[in-house]
């Protein structure tokens, strides 16, 4: 069996080996039941349910549902266990080591995936007459919604008119009838940017969904890595090993060898129905609230035996899109500040912000070097991440000290209340382009998709100039160390 990182099935052994794992057996319905149990499981940090007998399965098992593949363990020490496991770490990684692992192929040669001539994805075919997708256990996700969204944690495989650039990503589609989907193509979003190519050709895009592919691979979809980057070679970097690709049946594209289910088709560039409403990321369905949006043609489903269908049943915290969407973008935000000179040691999107914000660790010592100043610097900032496409979904910077732990929130937020003076220390960006998807956006009193961000500046006029001139009224700060350790080491005999 493969390593977990590079193929999805031994990903789930790996979780199962973990015991991190609930088959659940006996039949359940993927019209809200199935995500009903995902939404329990997320909301507590329970263990990742597979189930294994669904209401429309076909004799081949096609398909059984994997919930919550890469939410939280509720186990502080292996918190982000299934993340790690994504990676080849291990499971008692911080975020940070997660995130470092996800930049490292920034500064290593690409390693272009290698061709086989099949594999496990090929094991059974499907022509369109040989499938329904609303037969199929394609899961309605929440009651509102306005379709079944069957893809929420494939990937999507499109590919430049001139074959230079081929996009890994995620976006969410639904059910549109038995052989066609609708999804959700967004710009700044890749996928959008490779689409408006196809449709300036008058020609419809050709595309794969690949579900179930190696875990890595999935991860490095969900990050807003460079325009023009091949995420194959980049994670080919990233693990250091080529991935194994095999050619579509219908199409030019290639696919993961191993993945689990396989569609494949075209995407209308003249042809758009209604998608939505989903319950999306930040928590919200707005009944009846559907946009027009490209239908997917499905020519082709080719999977393994009993294969596994990955779903994140979106929403609240704590799931796929608040471990991954945000902290991914973070680590992309990091490294273009870093790499463009700025003073910036840790980035992190912190869940409690439902993924809105990212908390900037700035190395103040270079800061001061700088001999700047506040407005200067936080627009210096601003400028580079709300103009640029990696920054899209994030709709506060915040820049803290040295002090501040960014993956703590309960730091950051003690930093932003007591060292932000409210509009004072906050530079505001109006025109810039904004995340329609956040419900003061898409329902909110101004414009959708511009404006309404911040550069919040957590840093006290000192850290510019002449250092940090307090203590933290804490056991840490306020005391001396040797009277910390006596209290550490006599806590038990004074009863405690
Ligand atoms: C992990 C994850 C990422 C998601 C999504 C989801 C999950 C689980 C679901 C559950 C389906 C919900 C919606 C949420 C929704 C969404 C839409 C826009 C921005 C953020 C989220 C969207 C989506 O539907 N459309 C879209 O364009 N991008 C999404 N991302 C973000 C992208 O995968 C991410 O941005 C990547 O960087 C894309 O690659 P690219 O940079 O273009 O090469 N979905
Ligand atoms: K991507």
């Amino acid at each position: 069996m493969a390593l977990a990182h590079m193929e999805f099935r031994a990903f789930v052994q790996a979780l199962k080996d973990d015991g991190d794992i609930v088959e659940i057996n006996e039949e359940c319905d993927p019209n809200l039941e199935v995500s009903a149990i995902i939404r329990k499981v997320v909301e507590s940090d329970e263990r990742a349910p597979l189930f294994n007998k669904l209401k429309g399965q076909n004799e081949n098992g096609l398909w059984r549902i994997l919930g919550a593949p890469n939410s939280l363990r509720s186990d502080p020490r292996h918190r982000y266990g299934r993340l790690a496991r994504h990676l080849n770490l291990p499971p008692t990684s911080s975020m940070k080591e997660i995130l470092d692992k996800m930049v490292s192929a920034k500064t290593t040669p690409p390693i272009p995936p290698k061709i086989v001539e099949t594999g496990p994805c090929k094991e059974f075919r499907l022509t369109s007459d040989q499938f329904d997708l609303n037969q199929l256990p394609s899961p309605t996700l929440h009651q509102a919604d306005g379709g079944k969204y069957v893809q929420t944690y494939g990937m999507f495989i499109v590919r430049s008119p001139d074959g230079k650039w081929t996009n890994w990503s995620i976006a969410r589609a639904m059910v549109h009838d038995k052989n066609h989907l609708v999804g959700l193509v967004m710009p700044p979003q890749h996928i959008s940017v490779i689409h408006r190519m196809w449709k300036e050709l008058g020609q419809d895009m050709p595309y794969a969904l690949a579900f179930g592919v190696p875990p890595a691979a999935i991860m490095a979809s969900s990050m807003p890595l460079p325009d023009g980057l091949t995420e194959a070679e980049y994670i080919g970097s990233m693990v250091n090993s080529p991935l194994e690709l095999v050619k579509c049946e219908t199409n030019e594209l290639f696919v993961p060898s191993t993945s689990e289910i396989v569609f494949e088709g075209t995407c209308s560039v003249t042809e758009t129905a209604r998608e939505g409403p989903f319950g999306e990321m930040h928590g919200y369905v707005f009944k009846g609230d559907s946009h027009f949006m490209p239908v997917y043609t499905v020519n082709m489903i080719t999977h393994r035996k009993d294969p596994i269908m990955p779903v994140c049943a979106c929403g609240r915290l704590t799931d796929e899109t608040h471990t991954m969407i945000g902290p991914l973008a973070a680590a992309e935000i990091g490294y273009i500040l870093k790499s463009n000179g700025l003073p910036i040691k840790e980035a992190f999107s912190p869940f409690e912000s439902q993924v809105t914000w990212v908390a900037l660790q700035v190395d103040t010592d270079k800061l001061r070097a700088m001999k700047t100043n506040a407005e200067a610097f936080c627009r210096q900032v601003g400028d580079l991440i709300f103009k640029g496409k990696p920054g899209s979904t994030i709709h506060r910077l915040l820049l803290v000290g040295d002090d501040i732990d960014v993956y703590d929130f309960k730091e950051v937020i003690w930093a932003f209340t007591t060292r932000c003076r409210p509009v004072m220390d906050e530079y505001s960006y109006e025109d810039v382009p904004g995340f329609p998807l956040i419900p003061y956006m898409s329902h909110g009193n101004g414009p959708t998709n511009k404006g309404g961000k911040l550069v919040c500046d957590c840093l006290l006029p000192v850290e510019y100039t002449t250092g940090k001139n307090w203590e933290a009224a804490d056991f840490k700060e306020s005391f001396p160390p040797e009277l910390q350790q006596k209290v550490l080491d006599r806590w038990h005999s004074y009863g405690f």
